[in-house]
């Protein structure tokens, strides 16, 4: 495969969505496709155009093999469409966003992906996930503490491999340091063409 995977992780509320849509313009500049996941989540739902799916459907999707990757967190189903391998073999980039948990999985099936964590101060966190109204207030709180499961103070779970990235303050900052990281890391369009 020639293109590049750019795995975005992060706690609920670090904001990935909001990276990923103020990046879309310079993404496509960069050759690099945004997947859309398939969740089983209303569609109704605040935040990402997820592709929404009752639970027999992504059940029934990841039996047919339809998922290059998916997992499960937050009482919900996550997959990642398997067509992004045809994306990778054209040398297309693609940006997903991922689960934390699953890194290492997708790991296997892309040695070369490149992991992106942000982070975010707990209580700067806390506040955003308020603000957005999607979760309860016990959704909320579950989802706080998951935040911490995967902190670097938790040793190898995130291994040395993966660039961290603090959104806590202005997004427009975190922009620009994350399109740093890109080009850094030699992402570039001429790679993944336009
Ligand atoms: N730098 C920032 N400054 C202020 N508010 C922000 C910033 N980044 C994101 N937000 C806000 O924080 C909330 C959470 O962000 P977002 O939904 O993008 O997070 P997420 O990581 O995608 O969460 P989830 O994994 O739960 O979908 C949103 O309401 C968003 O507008
Ligand atoms: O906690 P970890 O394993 O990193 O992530 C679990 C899942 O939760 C978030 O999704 P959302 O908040 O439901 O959109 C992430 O994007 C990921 O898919």
């Amino acid at each position: 495969m020639s293109g590049r995977l750019i795995y975005l992780i992060g706690p609920s509320g670090s904001g990935k969505d909001s990276l990923i849509e103020a990046a879309r313009r310079p993404l496509a500049q960069l050759g690099c496709d945004v997947v859309r996941r398939v969740i089983t989540r209303s569609a109704e739902s605040v935040g990402e155009e997820a592709h929404g799916v009752g639970a027999d459907e992504f059940e029934r999707l990841e039996r047919q093999g339809a998922f290059a990757l998916c997992w499960r967190a937050n009482g919900l189903a996550y997959g990642i469409p398997v067509q992004i391998d045809e994306w990778l073999t054209s040398g297309r980039h693609v940006l997903v966003n991922g689960s934390r948990a699953y890194l290492d999985q997708a790991r296997q099936r892309y040695p070369e992906l490149l992991a992106i964590l942000l982070t975010v101060d707990i209580d700067v966190l806390r506040q955003r996930l308020m603000n957005r109204g999607r979760e309860s207030a016990a959704q909320i709180e579950a989802r706080l503490k998951r935040s911490t499961l995967f902190s670097a103070d938790d040793g190898p779970v995130l291994g040395e491999s993966v660039f961290f990235l603090d959104n806590s303050s202005e997004l427009s900052v975190t922009l620009e340091r994350f399109l740093k990281l890109l080009r850094d890391q030699g992402v570039s369009a001429a790679l993944g063409r336009t």
